[in-house]
């Protein structure tokens, strides 16, 4: 939630509890709160906050919905809430409040790292506040304990050929996983409505725990690298996450904690977060709920672009050889363009500057990769798409996305197989849904019905 705009009474409600929280530290020297305590201690601040928002401002106006909205995408469209993080066009992400770069600077870092460990984002996107050292490391070792993949579901992605997709496995295996969902058996078991959120809450938990696994296995099954390496509980969901991937350097780890990071959320409308709270909303458990995010994730406009701008890279570099001019990169960009094809990592439904988290990316880049000839290669396509798309004049944001830098990332440490990109987009995206989805449960948000129209009705409707 964000805590800025609030009412007097809300405030005083907040600060008291804020108070208490730290008084408990201070006078018992207890243990800090777990992640799911303080969950519990703000959530019924916050469901009085959206009765009054409601009570206040609920017969107000966003202003018309334009027909052309209905048939263009609803862009712009007002019709979710999303609490985690809010896009503005200009200036991209906020993660409740706070930009990437304050992000970096704010939250706990491994020992000796510099990129933020996403164990504190995930807290951020649930509370709205910057956790400590201590309850990261907690949570990054309740992450580890939970992090077993039942065998059953191990066995579903061993009999996958390793010709499907490694997102259409893992769609498989976390829709699997709703074998276990502790919502699904509350639930069943007759459970009262205002204690869906802690059910939700350990499912969420479990989804992001176990994707490292799943994502390890699938990894090592398509690309043929042996059997996965234990969880080391003492380390970061990063580190681990990397070593079930066959890496240990840690440059690498370094570059995980930030893709997680930057790749977690999106606000609300893009196609995998709103998929998710759809899906969510019809009390199917996280693991249904998140399994559908995938399958919207794995499309070549959404999440499969990182995959696909490789591979146009590669293509470009097999046509106009390496070191090539800026003359030859030009064509080749008219090229994809008069063969009726997107420069893919470039262009957004929303923002209308070059996304931060290409920025991040090529900040991480330039400190840590900038002699690699790929990384060249990214940056000479940035100084020569933006000016094509601006002409060609169809695409209303010339500017990169994050997509059009994640893969040279990866590659230059040798995730060279571009198929399993959206893999990691999809691990890092669990973190903006689950939050979400325990937040949608905890204020009783209903189920998502908008209304559809005919363009028979529309017509007559205007004819009229
Ligand atoms: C994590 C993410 O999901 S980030 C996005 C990842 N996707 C990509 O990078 C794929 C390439 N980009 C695109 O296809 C688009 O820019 C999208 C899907 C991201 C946004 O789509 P929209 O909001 O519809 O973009 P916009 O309003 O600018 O589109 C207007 C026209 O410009 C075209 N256009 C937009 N971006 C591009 C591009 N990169 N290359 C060529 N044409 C483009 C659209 O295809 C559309 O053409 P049409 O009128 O023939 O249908
Ligand atoms: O916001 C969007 O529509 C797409 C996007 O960049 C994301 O989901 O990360």
């Amino acid at each position: 939630m964000a805590f800025r705009a609030q009412s007097p009474l809300l405030s005083a409600l907040r600060s008291a509890q804020l108070a208490r929280a730290s008084v408990r530290f201070a006078s018992t020297g207890a243990k800090p709160l777990t992640l799911k305590e303080r969950l519990a201690e703000l959530i019924p601040t916050e469901i009085e906050k959206v009765k009054q928002i409601r009570a206040e401002h609920g017969k107000k106006s966003f202003g018309p919905v334009l027909v052309d909205q209905l048939y263009g995408g609803m862009r712009g469209l007002p019709a979710l809430i999303w609490d985690g993080s809010v896009l503005d066009a200009e200036e991209g992400i906020r993660f409740r409040g706070k930009s990437i770069p304050e992000c970096q600077e704010l939250l706990p870092k491994a020992p000796g790292g510099s990129e933020p460990l996403p164990e504190g984002l995930f807290w951020l996107l649930l509370t709205g506040e910057i956790p400590t050292q201590e309850q990261v490391k907690e949570l990054s070792r309740e992450w580890a304990a939970r992090a077993a993949v039942p065998e059953f579901v191990e066995e579903i992605l061993d009999r996958c050929p390793p010709t499907l997709h490694p997102m259409s496995q893992f769609s498989l295996a976390v829709t699997a996983l709703n074998h276990d969902s502790a919502f699904a058996k509350a639930y069943q078991e007759g459970i009262s409505k205002k204690d869906y959120w802690q059910s939700t809450f350990e499912d969420s938990m479990d989804l992001i725990a176990k994707l490292p696994n799943i994502a390890g296995t699938i990894y090592r099954n398509v690309f043929g690298d042996g059997k996965l390496p234990p969880i080391d509980p003492e380390k970061d969901y990063s580190h681990n996450l990397a070593t079930l991937l066959g890496f240990d350097n840690e440059a690498f780890v370094e570059l995980l904690r930030l893709y997680i990071t930057i790749h977690s959320d999106h606000e609300g409308g893009n196609v995998s977060a709103h998929t998710g709270k759809l899906v969510g909303s019809a009390l199917s458990d996280p693991f249904l709920a998140f399994g559908a995010s995938l399958n919207g994730l794995a499309g070549p406009l959404h999440g499969l672009a990182n995959q696909e701008v490789l591979i146009w890279l590669r293509k470009m570099q097999a046509k106009i050889g390496e070191n090539a001019s800026d003359e030859a990169v030009k064509e080749y960009v008219w090229s994809t363009l008069k063969a009726g094809q997107v420069v893919p990592g470039y262009g957004h439904a929303v923002l209308r500057k070059t996304d931060p988290r290409y920025t991040a990316q090529r900040e991480f880049a330039l400190k840590h990769m900038g002699n690699d000839p790929l990384f060249k290669l990214v940056a000479q396509v940035y100084s020569v798409v933006p000016d094509i798309l601006l002409e060609a004049g169809k695409a209303k944001n010339p500017w990169p996305n994050v997509d059009a830098h994640s893969g040279v990332l990866l590659s230059h440490y040798g995730l060279t197989q571009m198929q399993f990109y959206t893999v990691l987009f999809g691990v890092s995206r669990a973190f903006g849904v689950a939050a979400q989805l325990i937040w949608d449960r905890a204020l009783g948000a209903p189920l998502e019905r908008p209304k559809s129209y005919s363009s028979d009705a529309i017509h007559k409707m205007f004819k009229q």
